[in-house]
């Protein structure tokens, strides 16, 4: 069963005194269970801040986040993350990066070899299970990152700008596999971004947040049917979607 996630009034603020940065809110949001919510700010305004929160890895300082009705306290363990550069390591396959996610949880490879060569099948890499890394392309590299932060079917998936150092084209192709593997198994997606049309064609939920301290400005549902491919960008709901946001930006001088 996906994770239901909720911000109530969370902040953050590094430091203290005149050296202080206020990075994060305050905030409040209910990321339902199976949604995929993009967070979708300027640079610096504390969404990586926010995911760190999320996964237990840094303390707020005001507020709190439940999980399933539960405050986080400590290091999440039934979660999957996912970061701009992939923690890939070299002296490892493919098959064995996505495996060393198994053996740090105590579970055998071995017993879950089927479900390792069904995700490595779902983003195309079947054919590179015994490469390894630095024989991927940088997209290859980022598809076998995303096998490991699903083998363990994790309840929750946070993705902290994925695709962000990959070209056009690659990106393209990987929305379209992230977000098959997002409907087949729905678990709860918080997916960091800067681009506006990635977080549309993506989400079923779009968090604006404002510059430093990030605020949520507003979250915007998008109803737009799944899956949605090329066609979906042309039409005149996303392209709505996209201006209404590229508005909000503008306002606050940030585009
Ligand atoms: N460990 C830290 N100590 C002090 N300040 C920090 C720390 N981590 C982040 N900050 C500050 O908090 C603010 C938010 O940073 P954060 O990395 O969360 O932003 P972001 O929205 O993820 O940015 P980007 O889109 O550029 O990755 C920034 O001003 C940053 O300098």
């Amino acid at each position: 069963m996906a994770a239901t996630i909720e911000l109530r009034s969370l902040a953050k603020t590094f430091g203290s005194g005149p050296q202080a940065v206020h990075a994060f809110g305050p905030a409040d949001l209910t990321i339902p269970s199976g949604g995929f919510v993009s967070l979708l700010g300027p640079s610096g305004c504390g969404k990586s801040t926010l995911m760190l929160m999320i996964a237990g890895l840094l303390d707020a300082s005001r507020g709190e986040i439940l999980v399933d009705g539960k405050r986080v306290a400590g290091p999440q363990t039934d979660i999957g993350i996912m970061f701009q550069d992939n923690t890939l390591v070299p002296w490892r396959t493919v098959e064995g990066n996505v495996a060393l996610q198994l053996e740090m949880r105590g579970l055998s490879p071995g017993a879950h070899a089927g479900r390792i060569s069904e995700l490595l099948r779902s983003v195309r890499l079947e054919g590179f299970a015994g490469r390894y890394p630095h024989e991927l392309s940088g997209g290859m590299q980022q598809r076998a990152a995303f096998c490991q932060a699903l083998v363990h079917d994790p309840d929750t998936l946070l993705l902290d700008e994925p695709l962000g150092k990959l070209d056009a084209m690659t990106r393209e192709g990987i929305r379209t596999d992230l977000q098959a593997l997002w409907m087949k198994r729905r678990p709860t997606v918080v997916f960091v971004t800067h681009s506006i049309e990635e977080a549309v064609q993506l989400s079923s939920t779009v968090c604006v947040i404002t510059p430093r301290p990030g605020r949520i400005e507003c979250a915007i549902d998008i109803d737009l049917p799944w899956p949605r491919d090329l066609d979906v960008k042309s039409t005149p709901e996303f392209t709505g979607h996209v201006h209404r946001i590229q508005g909000i930006f503008r306002d606050y001088g940030v585009i």
